[in-house]
Protein backbone atom coordinates (compact mmCIF):
# COMPACT_ATOMS: atom_id res chain seq x y z
CA UNK A 1 0.00 0.00 0.00
CA UNK A 2 1.11 3.58 -0.94
CA UNK A 3 2.55 5.65 1.62
CA UNK A 4 5.83 7.82 2.52
CA UNK A 5 8.41 4.95 3.33
CA UNK A 6 11.41 4.61 0.95
CA UNK A 7 9.93 1.52 0.25
CA UNK A 8 6.16 2.76 -0.68
CA UNK A 9 6.69 7.03 -1.16
CA UNK A 10 6.21 9.23 -3.45
CA UNK A 11 8.83 8.20 -6.05
CA UNK A 12 7.23 4.56 -5.65
CA UNK A 13 3.71 6.02 -6.39
CA UNK A 14 4.38 5.73 -10.35
CA UNK A 15 4.36 2.81 -10.59
CA UNK A 16 0.87 1.95 -9.56
CA UNK A 17 -0.25 5.46 -10.79
CA UNK A 18 1.18 6.60 -13.72
CA UNK A 19 -0.67 9.65 -13.81
CA UNK A 20 2.21 10.88 -11.30
CA UNK A 21 4.45 11.88 -13.94
CA UNK A 22 1.74 13.89 -15.55
CA UNK A 23 1.11 17.66 -17.28
CA UNK A 24 -0.94 18.56 -13.85
CA UNK A 25 0.06 16.98 -10.82
CA UNK A 26 0.51 18.51 -7.37
CA UNK A 27 1.79 20.33 -5.02
CA UNK A 28 4.73 22.37 -6.96
CA UNK A 29 6.90 24.70 -5.91
CA UNK A 30 5.60 28.65 -6.13
CA UNK A 31 8.29 30.34 -7.80
CA UNK A 32 7.10 33.91 -6.97
CA UNK A 33 8.61 36.37 -9.42
CA UNK A 34 7.06 33.93 -12.23
CA UNK A 35 3.10 34.36 -10.63
CA UNK A 36 1.37 36.33 -13.07
CA UNK A 37 -1.03 39.00 -11.19
CA UNK A 38 -4.38 38.32 -13.17
CA UNK A 39 -6.78 41.01 -12.04
CA UNK A 40 -9.46 39.91 -14.54
CA UNK A 41 -9.83 36.86 -14.04
CA UNK A 42 -9.46 36.55 -10.23
CA UNK A 43 -9.98 40.19 -9.31
CA UNK A 44 -13.07 40.68 -10.51
CA UNK A 45 -15.38 38.54 -8.08
CA UNK A 46 -13.31 37.70 -4.80
CA UNK A 47 -13.29 34.38 -3.91
CA UNK A 48 -15.41 33.50 -1.14
CA UNK A 49 -15.96 31.14 1.83
CA UNK A 50 -19.52 30.63 3.45
CA UNK A 51 -19.14 28.22 5.84
CA UNK A 52 -21.82 26.56 8.42
CA UNK A 53 -19.94 25.75 12.23
CA UNK A 54 -19.94 22.03 12.38
CA UNK A 55 -22.13 21.41 15.85
CA UNK A 56 -20.24 17.90 16.03
CA UNK A 57 -16.83 17.51 14.92
CA UNK A 58 -15.52 13.66 12.76
CA UNK A 59 -12.25 13.01 13.37
CA UNK A 60 -10.52 9.75 11.36
CA UNK A 61 -7.23 9.00 11.46
CA UNK A 62 -7.31 7.32 7.72
CA UNK A 63 -3.28 6.02 8.05
CA UNK A 64 -2.05 8.62 5.92
CA UNK A 65 -3.23 12.11 7.43
CA UNK A 66 -5.65 13.14 10.42
CA UNK A 67 -9.19 14.09 8.16
CA UNK A 68 -12.21 15.92 9.94
CA UNK A 69 -15.29 15.11 7.73
CA UNK A 70 -17.47 18.03 7.30
CA UNK A 71 -21.65 17.56 7.55
CA UNK A 72 -22.73 20.76 7.24
CA UNK A 73 -23.34 22.77 4.09
CA UNK A 74 -19.88 25.28 3.32
CA UNK A 75 -19.49 26.48 -0.25
CA UNK A 76 -16.38 28.15 -1.82
CA UNK A 77 -17.07 30.46 -4.91
CA UNK A 78 -15.14 33.60 -6.55
CA UNK A 79 -11.95 34.00 -7.60
CA UNK A 80 -10.85 31.03 -10.47
CA UNK A 81 -13.89 29.33 -9.86
CA UNK A 82 -15.73 31.20 -12.40
CA UNK A 83 -19.76 30.70 -11.37
CA UNK A 84 -19.23 27.57 -9.68
CA UNK A 85 -19.99 26.49 -5.88
CA UNK A 86 -18.13 24.27 -4.56
CA UNK A 87 -19.09 22.37 -1.32
CA UNK A 88 -16.75 21.81 1.50
CA UNK A 89 -15.89 17.75 1.58
CA UNK A 90 -13.62 17.49 4.60
CA UNK A 91 -10.08 18.79 5.78
CA UNK A 92 -7.00 17.19 6.28
CA UNK A 93 -3.13 18.11 6.75
CA UNK A 94 0.50 17.16 6.02
CA UNK A 95 3.76 17.47 7.85
CA UNK A 96 6.90 17.06 9.32
CA UNK A 97 8.98 15.38 11.69
CA UNK A 98 10.17 18.59 12.34
CA UNK A 99 9.63 22.42 11.82
CA UNK A 100 12.31 22.74 8.99
CA UNK A 101 9.95 20.56 6.93
CA UNK A 102 6.55 18.98 6.21
CA UNK A 103 4.10 21.44 3.93
CA UNK A 104 3.68 20.29 0.32
CA UNK A 105 3.69 23.32 -1.88
CA UNK A 106 6.83 25.05 -1.17
CA UNK A 107 7.66 29.31 -2.04
CA UNK A 108 10.83 29.61 -3.80
CA UNK A 109 11.87 26.78 -1.90
CA UNK A 110 10.86 27.71 1.56
CA UNK A 111 8.99 24.89 3.35
CA UNK A 112 6.71 25.05 5.84
CA UNK A 113 6.37 22.95 9.13
CA UNK A 114 2.75 21.91 7.47
CA UNK A 115 0.00 22.44 5.14
CA UNK A 116 -4.00 22.50 5.79
CA UNK A 117 -5.96 21.57 3.09
CA UNK A 118 -9.63 22.59 2.61
CA UNK A 119 -11.52 19.73 0.36
CA UNK A 120 -14.00 21.20 -1.86
CA UNK A 121 -15.89 19.33 -4.95
CA UNK A 122 -17.93 21.56 -7.65
CA UNK A 123 -21.92 21.21 -6.75
CA UNK A 124 -22.81 23.37 -9.29
CA UNK A 125 -21.89 20.54 -12.03
CA UNK A 126 -21.82 16.95 -10.29
CA UNK A 127 -24.11 15.46 -7.91
CA UNK A 128 -21.02 13.87 -5.64
CA UNK A 129 -17.55 14.10 -4.08
CA UNK A 130 -17.06 10.97 -5.96
CA UNK A 131 -18.57 11.59 -8.87
CA UNK A 132 -16.67 14.99 -8.89
CA UNK A 133 -13.06 13.56 -7.86
CA UNK A 134 -11.73 12.28 -11.30
CA UNK A 135 -13.18 15.67 -13.02
CA UNK A 136 -10.74 18.07 -14.80
CA UNK A 137 -12.78 20.95 -12.47
CA UNK A 138 -14.37 18.81 -9.93
CA UNK A 139 -12.21 19.66 -7.17
CA UNK A 140 -11.33 22.73 -5.19
CA UNK A 141 -8.82 22.69 -2.19
CA UNK A 142 -7.73 25.96 -0.16
CA UNK A 143 -3.85 25.39 0.94
CA UNK A 144 -2.82 27.14 4.08
CA UNK A 145 0.55 27.19 4.84
CA UNK A 146 1.12 26.41 8.76
CA UNK A 147 4.29 27.95 10.91
CA UNK A 148 4.84 27.36 14.83
CA UNK A 149 4.05 30.36 17.03
CA UNK A 150 0.73 30.83 19.11
CA UNK A 151 -1.75 28.23 18.99
CA UNK A 152 -4.66 27.82 17.19
CA UNK A 153 -7.62 27.52 19.23
CA UNK A 154 -10.15 26.46 16.29
CA UNK A 155 -7.78 23.75 15.75
CA UNK A 156 -7.68 22.82 19.65
CA UNK A 157 -10.37 20.27 19.14
CA UNK A 158 -8.32 18.31 16.48
CA UNK A 159 -5.27 18.28 18.31
CA UNK A 160 -6.46 17.41 21.74
CA UNK A 161 -7.82 14.21 20.52
CA UNK A 162 -4.66 13.51 17.99
CA UNK A 163 -4.14 10.80 21.58
CA UNK A 164 -7.20 9.13 20.98
CA UNK A 165 -6.59 8.94 17.03
CA UNK A 166 -3.61 6.77 17.20
CA UNK A 167 -3.85 4.12 15.22
CA UNK A 168 -4.72 4.02 11.77
CA UNK A 169 -8.64 3.35 11.35
CA UNK A 170 -9.58 5.13 14.05
CA UNK A 171 -12.29 7.31 13.91
CA UNK A 172 -14.33 9.44 17.04
CA UNK A 173 -16.75 12.02 17.13
CA UNK A 174 -16.58 15.09 19.86
CA UNK A 175 -19.34 16.87 20.77
CA UNK A 176 -18.00 20.52 19.69
CA UNK A 177 -18.40 23.51 17.31
CA UNK A 178 -16.05 23.99 15.10
CA UNK A 179 -15.94 27.01 12.45
CA UNK A 180 -13.72 25.98 9.15
CA UNK A 181 -13.61 29.96 8.47
CA UNK A 182 -11.42 30.59 11.59
CA UNK A 183 -9.10 27.83 10.24
CA UNK A 184 -8.24 30.88 7.55
CA UNK A 185 -5.67 33.48 7.59
CA UNK A 186 -6.55 36.59 8.39
CA UNK A 187 -5.62 37.19 4.90
CA UNK A 188 -8.23 35.31 2.46
CA UNK A 189 -7.65 38.14 -0.72
CA UNK A 190 -3.93 37.34 -1.50
CA UNK A 191 -3.35 34.01 -2.87
CA UNK A 192 -1.78 31.63 -5.99
CA UNK A 193 -4.04 29.41 -7.71
CA UNK A 194 -2.60 26.90 -10.65
CA UNK A 195 -4.53 23.70 -12.08
CA UNK A 196 -3.07 20.69 -10.26
CA UNK A 197 -4.11 17.21 -8.34
CA UNK A 198 -4.77 15.27 -6.00
CA UNK A 199 -1.64 14.93 -4.06
CA UNK A 200 -2.09 11.41 -2.32
CA UNK A 201 -2.67 8.38 -4.90
CA UNK A 202 -4.94 8.05 -6.85
CA UNK A 203 -3.24 11.54 -7.68
CA UNK A 204 -6.06 12.53 -10.02
CA UNK A 205 -5.79 15.97 -12.27
CA UNK A 206 -8.98 17.41 -10.73
CA UNK A 207 -7.82 20.10 -8.29
CA UNK A 208 -8.00 24.00 -8.86
CA UNK A 209 -5.47 24.90 -6.23
CA UNK A 210 -5.49 28.10 -4.34
CA UNK A 211 -3.15 28.42 -2.03
CA UNK A 212 -2.86 31.62 0.57
CA UNK A 213 0.55 33.51 0.79
CA UNK A 214 -0.12 34.48 4.30
CA UNK A 215 0.75 31.47 6.89
CA UNK A 216 -1.39 30.36 10.07
CA UNK A 217 0.44 29.47 13.66
CA UNK A 218 0.07 26.35 15.49
CA UNK A 219 1.57 25.87 18.75
CA UNK A 220 4.72 23.28 19.04
CA UNK A 221 2.24 21.23 21.20
CA UNK A 222 -0.46 21.24 18.68
CA UNK A 223 2.50 20.20 16.13
CA UNK A 224 3.80 17.35 18.30
CA UNK A 225 0.05 15.84 18.54
CA UNK A 226 0.17 15.51 14.70
CA UNK A 227 3.50 13.68 14.91
CA UNK A 228 2.32 11.22 17.39
CA UNK A 229 0.07 9.42 15.11
CA UNK A 230 0.50 6.57 13.80
CA UNK A 231 0.20 5.75 10.19
CA UNK A 232 -1.31 2.31 8.73
CA UNK A 233 2.15 0.74 8.87
CA UNK A 234 2.39 1.38 13.03
CA UNK A 235 5.10 4.01 12.21
CA UNK A 236 4.89 7.76 13.58
CA UNK A 237 2.68 9.68 11.15
CA UNK A 238 5.53 12.10 10.17
CA UNK A 239 6.61 13.69 6.88
CA UNK A 240 3.67 12.74 4.85
CA UNK A 241 3.93 14.94 2.33
CA UNK A 242 4.64 14.67 -1.57
CA UNK A 243 7.66 16.75 -2.41
CA UNK A 244 6.99 19.14 -5.60
CA UNK A 245 6.70 17.73 -9.15
CA UNK A 246 6.98 19.43 -12.60
CA UNK A 247 5.40 22.73 -13.59
CA UNK A 248 5.59 21.33 -16.72
CA UNK A 249 3.28 24.06 -19.24
CA UNK A 250 1.55 25.73 -16.38
CA UNK A 251 0.91 29.40 -15.08
CA UNK A 252 0.44 29.87 -11.49
CA UNK A 253 -1.37 33.06 -11.39
CA UNK A 254 -1.50 35.47 -7.71
CA UNK A 255 -4.34 37.82 -7.03
CA UNK A 256 -0.98 40.73 -5.48
CA UNK A 257 1.34 42.55 -6.70
N1 LIG B 1 -3.92 16.18 -0.39
S1 LIG B 1 -5.18 16.56 -1.32
O1 LIG B 1 -5.92 17.66 -0.72
O2 LIG B 1 -4.68 16.82 -2.67
C1 LIG B 1 -6.27 15.21 -1.44
C2 LIG B 1 -7.64 15.38 -1.25
C3 LIG B 1 -8.51 14.29 -1.35
C4 LIG B 1 -7.98 13.03 -1.64
B1 LIG B 1 -8.92 11.82 -1.77
O3 LIG B 1 -10.24 11.96 -1.48
O4 LIG B 1 -8.43 10.60 -2.12
C5 LIG B 1 -6.60 12.84 -1.83
C6 LIG B 1 -5.75 13.95 -1.73
ZN1 LIG C 1 -3.78 17.12 1.30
Amino acid sequence: HWGYMTTNGPSTWGKDFPIANGERQSPIDIVTTAAEYDSDVLGSNALSTNYTPESEVKLVNNGHSIMCQITKKGVLTGGPLGKDEYRLEQFHLHWGAEDNRGSEHTVDGKMYASELHLVHWNASKYSSFADAVQKPDGLAVLGIFITPGVACNQFKVISDNCGKLKTSGAEMTVDTTLDPTLLLPSNTSDYWTYLGSLTTPPLFESVTWIVFKEPVEYSKEQLLALRNLVDSDGNHMQDNYRPPAALKQRKVKKTFT
